[in-house]
């Protein structure tokens, strides 16, 4: 049951209809575009998906060189050396790294070698100074090696060519330092979204002002805009845009060119001044929902201009709420990410967790290690409003939409909420 309104498309769920959490999510994820790949040097692609096969330019090592510091010798002239009758080899020179191609060795001779330098021609085997004498001029060797013995390859590492990361792998710390040793300057990458977050409502005062009477600190613009970062997007608020059409239009105009995703909060149900839904509804299209959560029932989603809008009620703790349940999950899949939502664990229920009628009840708890896995608590007052109850949770007990109350010892799925 749906009404159309404003130039775009508008549609409004019937009053008394309850839209699922998971078909408003979908709903929400489906409307995203497909990001645009841009090509980044290894270091800035750090923590980034990657869009492309990476190739390896380079053969590592690309020389033979020393894995140990000692002498280079021909094997086969110390195959005879014991502990009792040691042989000496005279030592004709000194290999650093970073020396350019050394002369070549004949039978007989040995040259000082360290960790990394190239192998001179003539030697087959590197022997470690410490199982030796240690001389500058001659060296006896107590041991025999075989070839090859501390020598690293050409290109027992890494080919020319070979494929080195998928498409789609996150980028880590020991990726930069595989991909800067391969060759590879730059790759194409899924840049972080940029995500506006508009608060709006005529009560809303800066962080930095004092509250007048009837006033109150707009406190989700800067949680949500901390939200988008430790989500992995780019950040950037409005400040307060007040309950006034103009304004609200001016705001969305005016941010538009620098969004890939718009979070508003505030104005999303039925008060005189909820104004978001027929403002994006008449510069794009708009759906509102109520959707079968608690908190963060009225829920709005849209597009302005190709770029998506997600409207989260008001309070502290329904934008919370409903943050981490649509917004981050579309803020992962903006960044190319596989992992959108977060991980979950079974927590055995401490108190009794009470449901929500017919919606799902995130309950904030906070986890406690028991002898056999974790314990969940809730916070506190479970109110709309209390967002004191929101820093000390772990994460968010799930009550099922079909269950009145779970019993101490029931178990219910936790989704965490620290990082990692
Ligand atoms: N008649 C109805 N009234 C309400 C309904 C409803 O279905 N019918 N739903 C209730 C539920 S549930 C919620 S949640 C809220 C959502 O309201 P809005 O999204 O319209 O939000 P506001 O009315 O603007 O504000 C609600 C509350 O939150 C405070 N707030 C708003 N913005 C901020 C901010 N940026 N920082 C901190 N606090 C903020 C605001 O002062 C209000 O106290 O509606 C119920 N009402
Ligand atoms: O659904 Mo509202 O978000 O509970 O307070």
């Amino acid at each position: 049951m749906t009404r159309f309104v404003g130039h775009g498309r508008t549609e409004v769920t019937a009053a008394e209809e309850l839209t699922p959490v998971d078909e408003h999510l979908q709903a929400i994820l489906d409307a995203l575009p497909t990001p645009d790949a841009i090509g980044l040097t290894v270091f800035d692609a750090l923590g980034l998906v990657l869009a492309e096969d990476v190739v390896g330019q380079a053969m590592l090592p690309a020389f033979a060189n020393a894995a140990m510091d000692g002498y280079a010798v021909v094997a086969a002239d110390i195959a005879g050396a014991s502990l009792d009758q040691p042989v000496e080899l005279p030592v004709i020179g000194e290999v650093a790294a970073g020396a350019g191609a050394p002369a070549g060795v004949p039978p007989g001779k040995s040259v000082r070698i360290m960790t990394g330098a190239p192998v001179p021609a003539g030697t087959d085997a590197v022997v470690p100074v410490e199982t030796t004498s240690g001389g500058a001029a001659t060296a006896a060797f107590h041991r025999p090696v075989a070839a090859g013995d501390h020598i690293r390859r050409p290109g027992e590492d890494l080919q020319p060519g070979q494929v080195l990361l998928r498409s789609g792998r996150r980028v880590q710390p020991a990726d930069v330092g595989l991909l800067t040793a391969a060759g590879v300057a730059r790759v194409l990458c899924v840049p972080p979204p940029r995500v506006v977050v508009l608060s709006s409502g005529d009560e809303l005062v800066p962080a930095n002002r004092e509250p007048g009477p009837g006033q109150i600190r707009d406190s989700n613009g800067p949680m949500l805009a901390a939200m988008v970062r430790a989500a992995g997007g780019i950040p950037f608020t409005t400040g307060v845009v007040p309950d006034d059409r103009k304004a609200l239009m001016y705001a969305f105009d005016t941010n538009l060119g620098h969004a890939d995703l718009f979070v508003c909060t505030g104005g999303a149900s039925a008060g005189t001044r909820d104004l978001l839904p027929d403002v994006i509804g008449a510069m794009g299209e708009v759906a509102t929902a109520k959707v079968a959560m608690k908190p963060g029932m009225p829920q709005i989603r849209g597009r302005i201009g190709g770029t998506p809008v997600i409207g989260l009620p008001g309070n502290p703790v329904s934008a919370f709420v409903s943050f981490e349940v649509f917004v981050r999950p579309a803020i992962r899949l903006l960044q190319g990410r596989r992992d959108v939502t977060r991980p979950v664990v079974t927590a055995r229920v401490a108190e009794p967790l009470v449901g929500a009628s017919r919606k799902r009840h995130y309950v904030r708890v906070r986890l406690t290690r028991t002898g056999s896995g974790w314990s969940a608590t809730p916070t506190g007052a479970q109110g709309s409003h209390v967002i004191s109850s929101i820093s000390s949770a772990d994460g968010l007990a799930v009550v099922p939409e079909d269950r009145d109350r779970l019993e101490v010892g029931e178990s219910v799925p936790v989704q965490l909420l620290i990082e990692g």
